[in-house]
């Protein structure tokens, strides 16, 4: 008898019906509004992850990356974190130390520079910071204040408060304070000035400690893409004329990533010069190319650096 292949009414059904396969994204935190969000959106778009202007959502999802933005605020981004809401967050450092979760920094990210200082009224000038001995401080960061004094045994008085803190001292609530400086202007128009600096913050990428593999994997690959974009940043693209008896000397200040790209110009006995270099070494060498007859030298941004 011939075999017939029975078909399984149900079976046709069941896969036709079947609900999409869920695609796991990595779900990125975000500081909603406020100093890191510019530099965090900025810094995903240098990236190529394209995050479609959301008119005031929590969450969006990415077209081109398969990774959700999660906008909070940067006080609860470490927790979230911690607890698997989300898998990475950007924020400050000052945030993440001040909230000593489970999380661990990836990534230094370059922008949201500041200093976590012990801020005094103009006119008391302490000798020494022995001399902080027995007085109140007004702060919004007492974990890692009262780590410091520990550390420098210091006896002093913390007063917590959520925000405003320079108007502390003129209020009569504290005798100094510990707060976020850049600029010094808010210490300045409040009469306070930078006594001591407690700890040097950025922006930071942190992740938990529990990703699955496949959000590891989007992990490792925004990681890659954020360390082509901050080595690009720091890092310029040279190109200069030079006569051809000095190349030798030339190429020596500008080794380049393999070696320098030199192409003849049409003018006899001269060679143009392409290369890469920090922007820092550049500064060292310019007079040395210059001496070395180097001419119309160009200095050119670099979006990203693949090695
Ligand atoms: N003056 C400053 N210059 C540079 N970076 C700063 C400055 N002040 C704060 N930052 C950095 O930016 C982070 C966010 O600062 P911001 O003032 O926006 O926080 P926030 O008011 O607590 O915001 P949120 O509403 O999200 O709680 C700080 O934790 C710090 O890392
Ligand atoms: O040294 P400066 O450049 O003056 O910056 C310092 C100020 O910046 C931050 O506050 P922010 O302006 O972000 O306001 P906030 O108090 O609402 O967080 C910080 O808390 C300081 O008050
Ligand atoms: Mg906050």
């Amino acid at each position: 008898m011939k075999a017939t292949t029975k078909r399984n009414p149900k079976a046709t059904l069941s896969t036709s019906q079947e609900a999409p396969r869920k695609v796991e994204k990595l779900r990125i935190a975000v500081q909603k509004s406020g100093r890191l969000n510019e530099g965090s959106m900025k810094l995903l778009k240098e990236c190529g992850i394209d995050v479609p202007a959301g008119n005031n959502q929590l969450k969006i999802s990415v077209d081109n990356f398969d990774a959700e933005i999660l906008f909070l605020r940067d006080d609860d981004i470490p927790e979230y974190v911690q607890d698997g809401v989300a898998d990475i967050g950007f924020v400050g450092e000052n945030v993440v130390l001040e909230k000593n979760k489970d999380t661990k920094i990836l990534e230094r990210l370059g922008y949201g520079k500041c200093r976590l200082s012990i801020a005094l009224p103009k006119g008391k000038k302490p000798k020494s910071i022995q001399e902080l001995d027995g007085i109140k401080i007004a702060t919004s960061y007492p974990f890692i204040l009262k780590k410091w004094l520990k550390q420098n045994k210091i006896n002093a008085d913390i007063h917590v408060i959520s925000g405003s803190v320079e108007i502390a001292p003129r209020i009569g609530l504290a005798d100094a304070i510990c707060d976020l400086v850049s600029s010094g202007s808010t210490l300045f128009s409040n009469e306070l000035y930078e006594y001591q600096i407690i700890l040097k913050s950025e922006a930071v990428l942190i992740s938990g400690n529990n990703l699955s593999k496949r959000r590891q994997e989007l992990l490792d690959q925004l990681l890659f893409r954020i360390r082509s974009v901050k080595k690009a940043k720091y890092t310029k693209y040279v190109l200069l004329n030079a006569p051809n008896e000095n190349l030798e000397t030339i190429c020596k200040y500008l080794p380049g990533i393999s070696s320098p790209t030199i192409v003849p110009l049409a003018k006899e006995g001269w060679s143009s010069v392409h290369s890469v270099i920090s922007e820092n070494d550049f500064w060292n060498v310019i007079e040395k190319l210059k001496a070395a007859g180097a001419e119309g030298i160009l200095i050119l941004p670099i979006e990203k650096i693949i090695e």
